[in-house]
């Protein structure tokens, strides 16, 4: 193909992306980018990180998840630089309270103005998150008011064996059984193999599962399924987050590494906003 006719399917492309952006923007709620920073950052990056940051709520829903100590100060600095972002945490426990050292509640999390909290991160799951407790935690964050992000997604050996289906299946079960209420769940699809690798899912590949995931959530309540927020992560770029924002049921992203730098986490956010000219 010569440069003109190359240009051309470029031209062409784009486009379509830009009219399936536009189109599901009318049909659903807005996209959620959500920074999942882990065990990284200091205070003084995080500060810089978020004096540089711009989010429009109108547009998408930016989270960020800082390390818990960096909870509270990254709360006041958000409230007085008016930055749009929201603040979230990477893990709870289910009690109130009591002898559960190193660990922390849905009320603490609350008091430092956390209005989201991952569950059941695969890199928590590997280090012995069991689905049980999973459970406890989801239901603890929805009867709080605050919005839960549930992490499912199949490892390596399971993606070669096709079992992803059944895998995510099996989590979303888990996890969303026997509540009464789930309109503020949101729910992140983590290939495992893809987090940190630089080895995304295709966005095609991504939207198959997400659509495996909004059926199990229909077969377990019905049509509200439709509203709840699915995220993609694992290896989000600025380069691929475009395409990712194009397909209908990819409402969002769970963003690790390139979220801890403010360039790259800001062209994410561009991508997922309705207006595609600053993209
Ligand atoms: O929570 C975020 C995910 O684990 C993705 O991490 P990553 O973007 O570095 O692959």
């Amino acid at each position: 193909m010569n440069t003109s006719a190359r240009r051309q399917v470029k031209a062409i492309v784009e486009q379509i992306i830009k009219e399936q952006i536009q189109s599901r923007s009318l049909q659903r709620q807005k996209p959620l980018v959500v920074a999942n920073w882990k065990m990284n950052m200091s205070l003084e990056k995080a500060l810089h990180f978020l004096n540089s940051v711009q989010s429009d709520p109108q547009d998408s829903t930016v989270v960020i998840c800082p390390p818990y100590p960096l909870l509270y100060p990254v709360n006041i600095a958000m409230k007085k630089l008016q930055t749009g972002v929201q603040l979230g945490a990477q893990n709870v426990h289910w009690e109130d309270h009591g002898a559960h050292t190193g660990e922390v509640s849905v009320g603490m999390l609350q008091e430092v103005g956390c209005n989201f909290v991952l569950i059941g991160h695969s890199e928590r799951r590997m280090a012995g998150e069991s689905e049980e407790a999973i459970q406890h935690k989801v239901k603890q964050v929805l009867q709080s008011g605050m919005y839960p992000i549930v992490c499912v997604g199949e490892n390596s050996e399971e993606f070669k064996q096709g079992l992803t289906s059944q895998i995510v299946k099996q989590q979303i079960e888990a996890a969303l059984k026997n509540l009464p209420n789930i309109s503020n769940i949101i729910i992140a699809y983590e290939p495992v193999w893809a987090i940190g690798t630089g080895q995304s899912a295709t966005p095609y590949q991504a939207e198959g599962v997400h659509q495996t995931i909004r059926q199990s959530i229909h077969d377990l309540h019905g049509s509200i399924a439709h509203r709840i927020p699915i995220l993609y992560g694992g290896s989000v770029h600025a380069e691929n987050a475009r395409s990712l924002a194009a397909y209908e049921n990819i409402d969002g992203v769970l963003v690790g590494g390139a979220s801890l730098e403010v360039k790259s986490f800001q062209s994410i956010i561009r991508s997922f906003n309705k207006e595609l000219g600053s993209a």
